[in-house]
């Protein structure tokens, strides 16, 4: 290929919105610059794992349509200056680069709502971050981290953030960690977060048997297979190793799988190490008998929210939804009272429904653990109770086609219509305190479960749960 006009012509038509240019494709190719502005369309460009370190500036040519753009697995170590001219360029990628800052100097501030760097070397975050307005989704896993600037808080729109495995030992900014719409947070693998060893749950690998072909599920850090253990069906995830998820570490998932211990949390019955790192390379799990989740994880359309139900869960009945709402409210205020557990990934994709129908949260990858005793207990439960929040909104807009009181979202984050108003009543003062920017006015989830219970449409949702809890 000996250049990038020929390929274009070769492989796309200029009409096109989207193009993948990775693995080298594009490499040495990028500098011809009159190709871009023959693009008029386009909207996503997929230029990972291609060596590149800088960007040619004839890329601008894209800025009237550009919206995603991704530069993972490159040797980037600072922005390229072009990119801060990608005006409505929404989603952009650096996963796995080498770049050392994150400043908004060389970003897109008005149009960036979703950045990814995590596996990076980043050990600073500019004061001027707080100029990415419309952020929502900010991914910084795997990076070097020590502290986090206060000015943090000027991104208002910050839903969703990513640290684990950094080096963070200073307190986290209260004006960052009380933001309104802050609904999911990790940080685990930092010197901030506990990490209990998991020792007691160590089994022998040569006791777990599992088939390559019996797959039930696989997620973002492993595969999840059928297979035995102490003679008994059940469910084997393999991590994948050294893969850097946006999450967390397996360590950290299998640390904080060996605390949770509730009949409606899905979690470890114990772990297996590898051969030669002594590093967790699997974890068996009680097997749920047809296991399926009900949320599809988030799209470029929806950033920080599930893209909608599953095929396994396109009708649920209003019996169905109120028992998902019990069951997770049940399971989060276990986990976090009794073992100062926030899941950090809170969402209709990691909540398991079984055959017969019981649901349980699952997936403490972006989990940690905090002291429940420090200030900032009630902050991370109440950052939790707004995703807990998101997630019966969902319920209630997918399947009942009702719209709950949101005072941290006054539009929908969609511009879509949303269905029929909740009637008022004591279930609509609940949702509206959870779905509230001022964090202290949130209840907490001993609040939540205590209101429920009282509320006579949650009553057979409780016995059910209590014939789970008992069987
Ligand atoms: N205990 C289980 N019993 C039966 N099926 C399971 C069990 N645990 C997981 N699965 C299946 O495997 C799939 C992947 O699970 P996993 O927890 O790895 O995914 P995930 O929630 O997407 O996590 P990740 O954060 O790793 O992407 C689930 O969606 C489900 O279909």
């Amino acid at each position: 290929m000996s250049d990038l006009a020929d390929l274009v012509d070769s492989n796309t038509n200029e009409t096109c919105e989207e193009l993948t240019l990775s693995n080298g494709i594009g490499t040495g190719l990028l500098q011809n610059d009159s190709v871009w502005c023959r693009f008029k369309f386009l909207k996503k460009l997929d230029l990972n794992n291609s060596e590149l370190s800088t960007l040619p500036s004839g890329i601008e040519a894209l800025s009237p349509t550009l919206e995603i753009l991704f530069l993972s697995e490159n040797n980037f170590e600072a922005f390229p200056e072009c990119l801060g001219n990608l005006n409505r360029l929404r989603m952009l990628s650096l996963r796995g680069n080498r770049l050392t800052e994150l400043s908004s100097s060389n970003l897109p501030k008005k149009s960036l709502v979703w950045l990814i760097l995590t596996n990076n070397q980043i050990s600073r975050i500019d004061p001027n971050v707080g100029e990415l307005k419309e952020l929502r989704k900010l991914m910084l896993s795997h990076n070097k981290l020590s502290s986090i600037p206060s000015e943090l808080e000027g991104c208002k729109n910050l839903e969703l953030v990513r640290l684990a495995n950094n080096e963070i030992t200073t307190e986290l900014p209260k004006e960052f960690v009380t933001l309104p719409k802050l609904a999911w947070i990790s940080l685990a693998g930092n010197p901030i977060a506990h990490c209990p060893q998991t020792k007691e749950k160590e089994i022998l690998k040569s006791s777990v048997s599992f088939t390559e072909s019996d797959v039930l599920g696989k997620g973002a850090s492993g595969i999840v297979y059928a297979g035995k253990y102490s003679g008994k069906d059940v469910a084997v995830k393999i991590f994948k190793q050294q893969s850097m998820g946006s999450d967390g570490n397996p360590e950290d998932e299998a640390a904080i799988n060996a605390l949770i211990d509730h009949p409606l949390a899905v979690s470890a019955l114990g772990f297996f190490l590898c051969d030669e790192n002594e590093k967790h390379e699997g974890m068996v799990m009680p097997l749920l008998d047809g296991a399926k989740t009900i949320g599809r994880v988030p799209s470029f359309d929806t950033v920080t929210r599930d893209a909608g139900p599953t095929n396994d869960a396109i009708d649920l009945d209003r019996e169905s939804v109120l028992s998902i709402v019990w069951n997770v409210a049940t399971a989060l205020e276990h986990v976090h009272r009794k073992a100062g557990v926030s899941n950090g990934d809170v969402y209709l994709h990691n909540i398991l429904m079984c055959k017969v129908g019981t649901a349980r949260i699952s997936d403490w990858g972006a989990s940690f653990i905090y002291d429940g005793n420090h200030d900032f207990a009630d902050v991370f439960e109440r950052i939790e109770v707004l995703a807990f929040g998101r997630l019966v909104q969902d319920l209630f807009d997918w399947y009942l086609n009702s719209s709950l009181p949101d005072l941290t979202e006054p539009a929908d984050f969609l511009g879509r219509t949303r269905g029929v108003p909740l009637e008022s009543g004591p279930f609509y003062d609940l949702v509206q305190s959870i779905l509230q920017p001022d964090q202290h006015k949130r209840p907490s989830f001993k609040e939540i479960k205590s209101t429920l219970s009282q509320l006579p449409e949650f009553e057979r949702a409780r016995h059910a749960a209590d014939r789970v809890a008992c069987s």
